[in-house]
């Protein structure tokens, strides 16, 4: 539910404000589509569907309309156009025919779903011929799905990344889930950024500092707690100890957490010397007392990323040792590990990952955080996402539409009615022209005149995106 103060006639771009004049006479719907249009180059070559569902239930869902926002909005565009453009009476007519609900009808791919790029990922079209002017109105607000959606694919590239390195140097995929932990709640531009965010990671890890995600996975996605976190330093609750008692500050996380994993920042100095002797000497039995189940996790936060893993962990295999697994890589006691927060991208992950293998390690030895590079490094054009109108009905009869730029083709939109199938060959691919059958479509009516009718749980989510064999190729 929208907070009170969100009018929902004012969440639209401008201009769509004066498009009800600009229809042919006489139209009577207007379909649109949203589909992250296929590249040559590609990167992303599949996409994670997730975050329509927070949308349709925060501002979509329910009595959107009301004769004091209908006021609001006619004053606003009123002082906005200098000119009377602000359709009342169309508003008036959604709030007397359906009590202001949306005559609307959202037909998705079911959230979580692995979708090749270029496919319709959501359809849209009003379930009433005299509100064809709603169906592109709301296009501002779908559009904004790029960002779960982009999230959700970013952090899911991230995990076949993982997977393939950990599958390589362990022979396992165990602890694949809490390889990579959210770091990024401060490098996002809002707080509901940092909850959409946060839970498009959820949908493919379980490990995050970004609590807004939590709080998003538990009111939208009705998972009441879809991540982890433990206990850990940060450079305040080091440098807070002076320059001379890093040790004290190292010892008093030790003893503070003496059970459970615990984090500590090693680097506000000379996270080598920090390694060889303070966690390596002054405080190495406290380190190799602690069991397995409350490991000492190492946090470099400086650095090139691969070359200072390398060196603390040569380090730290040299007063500590390390052992061979069944795959032959080397690992540190199950007391230790390693996060690297610094520097984490889809790039450096996997050169740093391939690195670390070639001196030997395997990846069981680290885990990862990443900020920005998972929650902001991107934008509407990292996935291409698009929203475009293919059919109208103009005297009830169906035309379908498109663009076809000739000055760039790569813009094609599609045309018709759209539907979504696996076709005979396994493959999903998107049935234009109205052609597709019903009982093949795979998108799901979610939104229909005011109403959710279909949700989806964050662990049915992850299920649907979990990922597949094919992922785990090491050949890749
Ligand atoms: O070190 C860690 O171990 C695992 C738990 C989280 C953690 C650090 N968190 C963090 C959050 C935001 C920015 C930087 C670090």
């Amino acid at each position: 539910m929208a907070a009170q103060d969100f009018n929902f006639l004012l969440a639209t771009d401008s201009y769509k404000i004066t498009h009800y004049k600009q229809y042919p006479p006489n139209v009577g719907k207007v379909y649109s589509y949203f589909e992250c249009r296929r590249r040559k180059d590609g990167q992303f070559s599949e996409v994670v569907f997730f975050g329509l569902q927070y949308l349709l239930k925060k501002y979509l869902a329910g009595p959107v309309v009301t004769e004091e926002k209908i006021q609001e909005a006619k004053l606003f565009y009123q002082m906005h156009f200098r000119q009377s453009v602000f359709d009342e009476e169309g508003w008036r007519k959604v709030l007397e025919k359906y009590d202001g609900r949306l005559p609307i009808r959202i037909k998705a791919v079911p959230e979580g779903k692995i979708i090749p790029r270029g496919n319709v990922l959501f359809t849209v079209e009003n379930t009433d011929p005299e509100f064809f002017w709603l169906t592109n109105y709301i296009e501002t607000m779908l559009v904004q799905m790029w960002y779960p959606i982009t999230v959700a694919t970013i952090s899911r590239e991230f995990k076949k990344i993982l997977a393939k390195h950990l599958k390589a140097t362990s022979g396992s995929l165990e602890g694949l889930d809490f390889k990579l932990h959210d770091f990024g709640y401060r490098g996002v531009s809002s707080q509901e950024s940092a909850g959409l965010g946060g839970a498009a990671h959820l949908v493919n890890f379980c490990s995050t500092d970004t609590v807004a995600g939590l709080l998003m996975a538990q009111r939208y996605y009705n998972c009441p707690m879809a991540g982890f976190s433990i206990p850990a330093a940060e450079h305040s609750t080091i440098i807070s100890w002076g320059r001379n008692r890093e040790k004290e500050a190292f010892e008093c996380l030790l003893d503070q957490f003496p059970s459970g994993p615990v984090s500590v920042v090693s680097d506000s100095y000379d996270i080598f010397k920090a390694c060889k002797h303070i966690w390596g000497d002054k405080l190495k039995e406290r380190v190799m007392e602690r069991s397995e189940d409350s490991t000492l996790v190492i946090r470099p936060d400086s650095g090139d990323p691969a070359e200072t893993l390398l060196e603390v962990l040569k380090i730290l295999e040299e007063c500590f040792g390390s052992s061979l697994n069944s795959m032959g890589y080397k690992v540190l006691p199950s007391y230790l590990r390693i996060i690297q927060g610094d520097g984490i991208d889809l790039k450096s992950i996997d050169e740093i990952l391939s690195k670390l293998r070639d001196e030997g390690w395997s990846t069981e030895n680290v885990f990862f955080g990443c900020g920005s590079g998972l929650l902001q490094k991107l934008n509407r054009d990292t996935l291409h996402c698009a929203f475009k109108c293919s059919y109208v009905e103009t005297n009830g009869k169906g035309m379908d539409v498109y663009k076809l730029p000739v000055t760039d083709p790569s813009k094609a939109s599609k045309r018709g009615r759209l539907s979504l199938r696996r076709n005979s060959d396994g493959f999903i691919e998107t049935v234009e022209r109205g052609a597709g059958k019903p009982e093949e479509d795979l998108l799901v009516t979610v939104f229909e005149n005011g109403a959710i009718l279909q949700e989806y749980t964050l662990d049915e989510i992850r299920k649907a995106a979990k990922l597949w064999e094919e992922d785990l190729d090491p050949s890749q």
